[in-house]
């Protein structure tokens, strides 16, 4: 327990600092220092002098943060492990957080696990910037960068005994998966003692970032690239994906940062980044297996060293069940959809991670709990499951609870027999429960299921059998229970308005669908949805100019792949040529900041003139960032600047769309100088 005279001496000094904007240092990281303790005061209006330890989320959400990054922490395990074993023994704790802050993975000695738990170092603990402040993992998560922060260099006076080494962890999106961080509880004065231990960090996080990089690229060819030969299987520096025909499909940070920007624009194909074609480096490894081969860079001939990784998984062809035929088009109609996942597009890395867990409960009889906003596509992605299962040629059966009167939902779902109430058919009628018998009941909007009613759906879940209404024997019944909400479940749970044993039983399989505005392969949505949509008008070769593709991809997307449908559809039918241009689609698409609205004062920042924002960027900015950056400042404005709403709208995390703010320079318009 700290005395209340160092409580209060550092939340002066942290006050004082911020308010007089007194420079800590004259290097980079003492501004950066700076920059994130006025975040934390003015922003985040986070009290130094609060006392208590950090946030903890309780277990259901904690799984819920794991099971969202389950592919990652199983890469990461290895990398986690030989940190742990490198520095645990000097009584450091190695700590994994997901993109929130939240610990999703921790290791110390037994000896030392009761007192870090008792400073907040456990599972579930938040460190992110907007709870705790200036910290290890929540300030790498908002700047990303790997972060020393050393003593009383945090922002909370509970944290200014402890040392945090943290470290930044890029997905394929270019966004923070997670942060790996080092902590001590005692650390020495000297900041000098740490930097050791930081770049032993940073060294890891860069392997579990390659690793991770590596596994998203295995559905295609991968290049491993370093400047020296003998070191290669040792240190990676790029890691290069392509496909059979030479399209490059992604690459590791360090590729897309030092490679893939050379010219300002991506490089399309192999042959724009190296002296040779995909082809000759094919014929190349194929000759000599297993060994490094050199390669020159385009332009600059910079000589490289390469092993080429043959792609991991054959694309779409796992999606399918064995030997089943792939259906052909004949008559000039179209082809019947394949069965499976094969009609969809599911190239985003979140889908293809799952699909494959999907693919593994398909054919046991584990309830599936599908989450995500409207218009993700849950139900596509209920009936794919099915489509793929050994109940395929049983029904699919749907009910929506959101959409009947709370009234119908008990006939609609357990039926009736005859005569059960005035106004039921002579004959009775069969509930979807007993229709889905055999094959799958896909329950929508599950979160809207009147109370008295889940007690009777947990009975059909235990027992295998359906009472229809009036009905005094129940009827045995085999189901798959694929359910899905865009409602946060566990928040009903709490208010009493979702029975928890309920919750627990049909969450056993939990799937996040991503909002289309996140998915790494909203382009190929697009083209699919433009193919359907165009199709299914009998119109041919339709195709979008560049300048609305672009607006496409970067749209919030609120209504997600059904407002996108809806939206193509429109321009393919009102479209006369071939080309789907920009008044074709609703104008909100490229909305830009309405010229005269200017922005209110907001009461985190001090009071100072308001500026209009520039519409011109004080920088240069591709199209697609200025595009984000009018549809932020659009969103800001609507939302009198404040940040939460605006990321939450924009389907951001705080952190990301802090560095958005830092990187495409909008200013709110009480920082800037009048
Ligand atoms: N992966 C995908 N690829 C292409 N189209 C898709 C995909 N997923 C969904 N769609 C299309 O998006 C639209 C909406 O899908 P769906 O009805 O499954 O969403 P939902 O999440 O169940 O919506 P709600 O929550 O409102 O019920 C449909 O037209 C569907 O065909």
């Amino acid at each position: 327990m700290q005395s209340t005279q160092i409580v209060t001496r550092h939340a002066d000094r942290v006050i004082e600092v911020v308010e007089r904007r007194t420079q800590l240092g004259p290097d980079a990281n003492a501004q950066r220092l700076l920059r994130s303790w006025q975040r934390s005061l003015n922003t985040h209006q986070v009290d130094p002098a609060r006392v208590n330890s950090p946030r903890v989320v309780g277990y259901p959400a904690l799984r819920e943060h794991r099971e969202r990054l389950e592919a990652f922490m199983r890469i990461s395990r290895e990398g986690i492990d030989r940190l742990q074993a490198q520095i645990v023994p000097a009584n450091y704790c190695v700590l994994l957080t997901d993109a929130d802050g939240i610990t999703i993975d921790y290791r110390t000695v037994p000896a030392l696990e009761r007192e870090f738990r008792e400073q907040g170092f456990r599972p579930g603990t938040c460190w992110s910037e907007e709870w705790e402040g200036t910290c290890g993992v929540g300030t790498s998560l908002i700047d990303g960068q790997p972060t020393l922060v050393h003593r009383d260099e945090h922002f909370r006076t509970h944290n200014i005994a402890f040392t945090c080494s943290s470290a930044p962890i890029f997905g394929p999106d270019d966004q923070p998966v997670a942060v790996l961080d080092a902590s001590a509880l005692h650390a020495p004065m000297q900041r000098e003692s740490q930097l050791l231990v930081f770049r032993m960090v940073i060294e890891r996080a860069q392997q579990i970032e390659n690793a991770f990089a590596y596994y998203n690229l295995r559905p295609y060819w991968v290049l491993q690239c370093g400047r020296l030969a003998e070191f290669l299987s040792v240190q990676t520096d790029y890691l290069i994906g392509f496909d059979e025909s030479g399209r490059i499909t992604g690459g590791n940070r360090r590729a897309k940062l030092e490679l893939f920007s050379r010219d300002g624009r991506p490089p399309l194909f192999v042959h724009d980044l190296f002296e040779c074609t995909a082809h000759d480096i094919l014929a190349t490894a194929h000759g000599r297996p297993g060994q490094a081969f050199p390669l020159r860079l385009l332009g600059s001939g910079e000589r490289l060293f390469a092993n080429l990784h043959a792609p991991a998984l054959r694309r779409h062809t796992w999606l399918r069940p064995q030997a089943e035929p792939v259906p052909a088009a004949h008559d000039g109609r179209p082809a019947a959809p394949l069965r499976g996942f094969g009609h969809l597009a599911i190239e985003d890395v979140r889908l293809r991670d799952n699909v494959e867990r999907a693919l593994k409960v398909a054919n046991r009889n584990i309830p599936v709990m599908l989450l995500g906003e409207t218009g993700t596509g849950k139900e596509a992605f209920a009936r794919a499951i099915h489509d793929f299962s050994e109940r395929r040629d049983k029904p699919f059966v749907a009910l929506n609870c959101a959409a009947i009167p709370e009234s119908l939902i008990e006939s609609e779902l357990f039926g009736y027999r005859d005569g059960a109430f005035t106004g039921a058919r002579s004959k009775g009628a069969r509930g979807k429960i007993q229709q889905a018998d055999g094959g799958t009941l896909f329950l929508d909007e599950i979160g809207d299921m009147p109370l008295q009613l889940q007690c009777r759906l947990l009975r059909v879940l235990a027992e295998g059998e359906v009472l229809p209404l009036g009905a005094e024997t129940p009827i045995p019944v085999q189901l798959h229970i694929v359910c899905a909400t865009h409602q946060n479940l566990q928040e009903r749970v709490r208010e009493g308005r979702f029975r928890e044993d309920l919750y627990y039983r049909l969450n056993a399989a939990v799937f996040m669908l991503p909002p289309l505005r996140e998915r790494t392969d909203i382009g190929q949505v697009i083209d699919r949805v433009l193919g359907e949509e165009s199709a299914a008008m009998g119109r041919q070769g339709q195709a979008l100019d560049s300048a609305v593709r672009c607006a496409l991809e970067h749209y919030a997307w609120p209504g997600n792949i059904r407002q996108l449908r809806h939206a193509m559809r429109y321009a393919c039918a009102i479209a006369d040529g071939s080309a789907l241009r920009a008044e074709h689609f609703p104008p909100e698409i490229f909305a830009e900041t309405a010229p005269g609205h200017e922005p209110q004062a907001v009461e985190v920042y001090p009071a100072v003139p308001v500026a209009p924002v520039s519409a011109v960027p004080p920088i240069a900015l591709s199209d697609a960032e200025a595009i984000l950056r009018a549809q932020m400042i659009a969103t800001l404005r609507r939302n009198q600047w404040q940040v939460k709403r605006s990321a939450q709208e924009l389907g951001m995390s705080r952190a990301t769309f802090y560095r958005k703010l830092d990187k495409l320079q909008i200013v709110p318009p009480n920082r800037r100088d009048g």
